[in-house]
């Protein structure tokens, strides 16, 4: 390298598995480097890819940032697939054997994206759920940091299942879903069987996807350091834990609010990064601006979750037997089984119209962000559950698959901020959940959930944990050019 481009910064390939919750959380963490001067190449699926350039303004946001580039790269799965529901884990067969190979063959012939103004790439921070990346990295000597987008605690769960299967604690038989595990250190007392990620409730313990996640979380311990998305004073106890597997750990979490922190310092434009695979209807924000302050639940499943029918009428009627005002994300693929001719019954159109207010996709974070919102239904997504935590917004926990069946544990058992209903939606049960969050326990889950909501405040100023890693995260890439 010539004298000028000794001076030239790192350069950090970014590389997400192809879903929203993963590639909102990477589109942030690569906002915050780039607001360092770091290059970034920010590999996306050509699904994820079409969908950002359709429904959000992300290539006019990192146009700001001269050393931004977008690579597109197959997921390996057809158009026409899916992407949702149990469905969606088709995705980590497809990546290993059709993205792999294409991806070192482009990095190979890419030059690791070196050009004139760039170095080759001087470090992979790869998604903890992409090993083929870390593989790559391994093989050519090029620095890893992998960054897992779920919660410690549910990384701590699925980095335990060896020790669980040893134990016993996953039985082919079923040890009773209430039944307390004791090998998952530091979860001991709170942790039941129905709370370990969903790949644990298996019937046949040679059961794919459970030996998936076993390895894919198991393999992280390769990497030269780990990036969570969370903050010390939420999940500092858990990644102690993880600490004694992965000595280096960067806690940056909640990274939206981190990224915010940063803008606001910066004095730049600190509007939030969408990086929304549906269109937002902003006409919610208008309708909630008609309603009182916190009176509004707000109800979505993220970008993964199905519900039958059925669910959706359950859900539908607790809603409205609630007597609370709601506002409902129906993403346009959430619906199974639905053939088109099924008729809404009367009192639910009718209460909706009085008190709710429906959309396919939302800005969520300036909806949780609003005064009129005083709770979250939600499918305890870890994106969903940092942005409610850091606006201070209680929530009721319908975990669906993966790491949310741990997280909403957290929610309501570690943190006390909301209610698991788990395992169940009928509507008693929902209507009954919503007036306990909204009306009877209200002042209680409100005090909490302010106290988390200054505590994320305070780990993403300056000075906080969160604030802190991230310099000492970007200080460590720094060493690593060679
Ligand atoms: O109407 C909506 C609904 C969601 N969102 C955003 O979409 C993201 C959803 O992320 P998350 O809550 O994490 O849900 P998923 O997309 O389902 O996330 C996947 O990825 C997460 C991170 O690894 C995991 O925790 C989840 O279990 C997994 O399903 C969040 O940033 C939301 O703000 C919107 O902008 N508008
Ligand atoms: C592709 C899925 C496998 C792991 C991730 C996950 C988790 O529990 O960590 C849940 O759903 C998806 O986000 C990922």
């Amino acid at each position: 390298m010539d004298s000028q481009g000794a001076t030239l910064p790192p350069h950090v390939l970014i590389f997400p598995v192809p879903i929203q919750g993963h590639v909102k959380s990477m589109l942030n963490l690569a906002e915050l480097l780039c607001l360092s001067g770091l290059d970034i190449t920010f590999m996306v699926s050509d699904f994820s890819h079409n969908r950002l350039l359709k429904h959000t303004t992300v290539v006019s946001r990192f146009n700001q940032y001269p050393g931004f580039r977008f690579q597109s790269i197959t997921d390996g799965l057809p158009d026409d697939h899916s992407r949702a529901g149990q469905e969606v884990m088709d995705l980590l067969p497809s990546t290993k054997n059709i993205t792999a190979p294409l991806f070192k063959q482009m990095m190979v012939e890419k030059n690791l994206f070196a050009s004139e103004t760039r170095r080759p790439v001087t470090c992979i921070i790869a998604d903890g759920s992409l090993p083929f990346a870390g593989d790559f990295a391994l093989e050519k000597g090029i620095p890893l940091i992998y960054f897992r987008t779920s919660s410690a605690c549910s990384f701590w769960a699925y980095f335990c299942i060896p020790e669980l299967i040893e134990a016993g604690e996953i039985s082919v038989e079923g040890i009773g879903m209430d039944q307390i595990i004791e090998s998952v250190p530091g979860m001991e007392g709170f942790l039941r069987f129905r709370d370990l990620p969903s790949f644990c409730r298996v019937n046949d313990i040679n059961d794919p996807n459970l030996h998936i996640m076993k390895s894919v979380t198991r393999q992280t311990t390769r990497a030269q350091a780990a990036i969570f998305n969370t903050y010390e004073d939420l999940e500092g106890s858990v990644v102690s834990h993880i600490r004694k597997h992965i000595p280096k750990i960067f806690t940056i979490g909640p990274n939206h609010f981190l990224l915010k922190s940063r803008l606001a310092e910066k004095k730049a434009d600190n509007s939030i990064l969408s990086g929304s695979f549906w269109a937002e209807d902003r006409r919610c924000l208008d309708w909630l601006n008609a309603q009182p302050p916190k009176s509004v639940i707000y109800v979505s499943f993220g970008s993964i979750t199905v519900v039958t029918r059925e669910q959706l009428l359950e859900f539908w009627h607790g809603l409205v037997n609630s007597g609370q005002r709601f506002l409902w994300v129906t993403r346009p693929d959430s619906i199974v089984g639905e053939d088109g001719k099924n008729q809404t019954p009367i009192e639910l159109e009718e209460g909706t119209k009085a008190r709710g207010y429906m959309v396919g996709w939302a800005p969520q974070e300036e909806v949780l962000n609003h005064e009129a919102v005083g709770g979250f239904l939600t499918h305890s997504g870890w994106n969903s559950t940092l942005e409610s935590i850091a606006v201070g917004v209680p929530m009721i926990c319908w975990p669906y698959f993966g790491d949310q069946t741990v997280n909403s544990r957290f929610v309501s058992e570690v943190w006390k901020i909301g209610l698991d209903i788990k395992d169940t939606c009928d509507r008693e049960i929902i209507e009954k959940a919503i007036r306990e969050l909204m009306e009877e326990r209200k002042d209680e889950f409100f005090e909490r959930s302010q106290k988390m909501a200054n505590l994320a405040r305070k780990a993403v100023s300056e000075g906080g944990s969160s604030y802190r890693n991230l310099d000492a995260l970007i200080d460590y890439i720094k060493t690593m050019i060679v």
